[in-house]
């Protein structure tokens, strides 16, 4: 298509809404006149389910749970039974709480102002709040957040150590809807264990967010933490991000929680239009179709050209790969949908993995994420008449040309600027654009059944590392896993034993040693 043809289809496709100054550019993607047509009766279906869904069906059947997380931007929305009152009573508390943080008269123990969060959580329950905590941070906020989001030894000592004796000014906010998440528990207990040697009392830093009567919630009622705040069962985990989730870190840093909820409340009424052409997330939804073949056959590449989105796309990778990667869609056929997505942010990884975008393998589709304010104030000039952030426009502009050469497809988002607004209103936007794309697939996008089999098949590995240790605990003969495994009745375990005792070797905690043979699988463990 020549650059004429081009401004055309721009013009003819480019959504617009004057009010926040969204705009979304598919004039990139290169579906044919017919296909909106074609999808509009499966589109205006997606939009009578999600009605259903906002007037709180059983729109996540598995789960026999209801699908709310709009209602916490718009709480007169929500179904009858006190749903509403929760919410604001909710948003009432954390602000509370922030401010009486802020102003001093909820302090450390030793009387001085916490400095510090210590966010424990994983998945839905840490994505969200990095992602804020990331794109709308500064220098200057009251408190500054950190993160223990794994349970990996040598990277909870990192960050505590990178907290070193602020620990003592640090509050820690332990975050978990089901309250029994294991990576999350273990940081929470490591955690413990830094207050602890460093002579300072958990309970009195600690506080919670959880379902209520959950493990954590448990713990935090029985040894009379801080504060305790609540997670929804009609809210899924990686559509938190508006609860008090994500809005208690936000707002004990210092970020502007209402600016959020009020963008993320104006795309959803945005969004909410069922004129197709009207409504940026039906729009999204419906280029993921057109790229994917409804099919997951393309991944999507996230690519915002700004520092402060950056985690954009990790967060993106949970709301969507956790919500559209399915085995079976919802009248049980086995279908294995998803969308991979990937990205970081531009113009880095012009420097990384764009050359593969332009010529290699046509496996994707990009989607920009484009920024118009460069900073707060002026810029110097880097050339004549040209500012770093002229460069950051033209390596964008640059890109979707190159892509768009080579038949290579892209959608471009642009706001207006970063700010609690814009990226309350990019939150609802994908939240939306999810929703309407599991309808338009068929699959229901609020159940995770798949990740419970890995943390099934862990639970298995470690009660199978504890019967090893005590088999070796008994015995003074080295021996190789095939003899362990045999000794303790699980012959087909050979291999999990022995990787297991690979790592047990690795560490000095269970004592463990190891004869080296060759091949390597033959070696002998024994306990030291
Ligand atoms: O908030 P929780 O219950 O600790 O769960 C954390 C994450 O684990 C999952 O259940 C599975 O990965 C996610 O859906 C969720 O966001």
């Amino acid at each position: 298509m020549n650059s004429v043809s081009l401004w055309n289809r721009y013009k003819t496709h480019l959504f617009h809404d004057p009010e926040t100054g969204l705009m979304i550019d598919i004039s990139r993607m290169n579906f044919d006149d017919g296909f909106l047509a074609a999808m509009e009766p499966a589109m205006q279906k997606a939009f009578a389910e999600m009605a259903a869904l906002e007037s709180g069906v059983i729109a996540n059947p598995d789960e026999g749970r209801m699908v709310g997380h709009y209602w916490l931007r718009t709480p007169s929305l929500a179904p009858a039974g006190g749903i509403a009152s929760e919410i604001a009573d909710t948003m009432w508390k954390i602000k509370e709480f922030a401010s009486a943080v802020h102003s001093g008269k909820i302090t450390a123990p030793d009387g001085r102002p916490f400095r510090n969060i210590l966010i424990v959580g994983i998945g839905g329950s840490a994505l969200g709040p990095q992602f804020i905590a990331d794109a709308l941070g500064s220098a200057s906020d009251p408190i500054a957040p950190y993160f223990l989001d794994n349970t990996d030894p040598d990277g909870m000592d990192r960050v505590l150590s990178q907290i070193g004796p602020e620990l003592a000014t640090t509050m820690t906010v332990v975050i978990s809807k089901s309250g029994g998440t294991k990576e999350t528990r273990n940081g929470m207990i490591e955690a413990k264990a830094a207050y602890h040697r460093a002579g300072l009392y958990f309970p009195r830093f600690a506080v919670a967010v959880t379902g209520a009567g959950s493990e954590l919630d448990r713990t935090a009622t029985e040894s009379g933490w801080l504060a305790r705040f609540p997670m929804w069962d009609w809210v899924g985990g990686r559509t938190s991000v508006t609860s008090a989730v994500g809005l208690l870190p936000a707002a004990l840093q210092g970020i502007d929680i209402e600016g959020m909820m009020e963008g993320a409340r104006i795309c959803d009424a945005m969004t909410r239009h069922t004129v197709t052409t009207q409504n940026p997330a039906a729009l999204l939804a419906l280029m993921w179709h057109h790229a994917t073949g409804g099919r997951g056959s393309r991944d999507m590449v996230i690519l915002p050209y700004k520092d402060r989105l950056l985690l954009f796309s990790r967060y993106l990778q949970q709301l969507i790969m956790e919500s559209i990667g399915k085995e079976l869609d919802r009248d049980g056929n086995v279908v294995c949908q998803g969308i991979s997505v990937y990205g970081n942010k531009g113009s880095t990884d012009q420097h990384a993995y764009v050359q593969q975008l332009r010529e290699g393998v046509n496996n994707f589709f990009v989607t920009f994420v484009e920024v118009l304010l460069d900073r707060t104030g002026i810029s110097l000039p880097v050339e004549q008449g040209v500012t770093s952030g002229d460069y950051l426009a033209g390596f964008l502009q640059g890109t979707r040309t190159a892509l768009s050469d080579k038949g290579r497809e892209s959608i471009t988002i642009t706001i207006p600027e970063v700010s609690a607004r814009t990226v309350g209103m990019l939150i609802a936007l994908f939240e939306r654009a999810v929703g309407l794309y599991s309808s338009l697939i068929n699959i229901n996008a609020y159940h995770q059944p798949g990740v419970e089999a890995g943390k099934k098949a862990a639970g298995t590995v470690l009660a199978l590392q504890a019967e090893v240790i005590a088999h070796l605990s008994n015995t003074e003969t080295p021996q190789t896993a095939d003899e362990i495994a045999a000794a303790i009745g699980h012959p087909e375990a050979a291999e999990t034993i022995f990787r297991t005792l690979l790592h047990a070797v690795a560490n000095t905690d269970h004592g463990v040693g190891m004869e080296r043979a060759t091949p390597l699988t033959d070696s002998r463990f024994v306990i030291e």
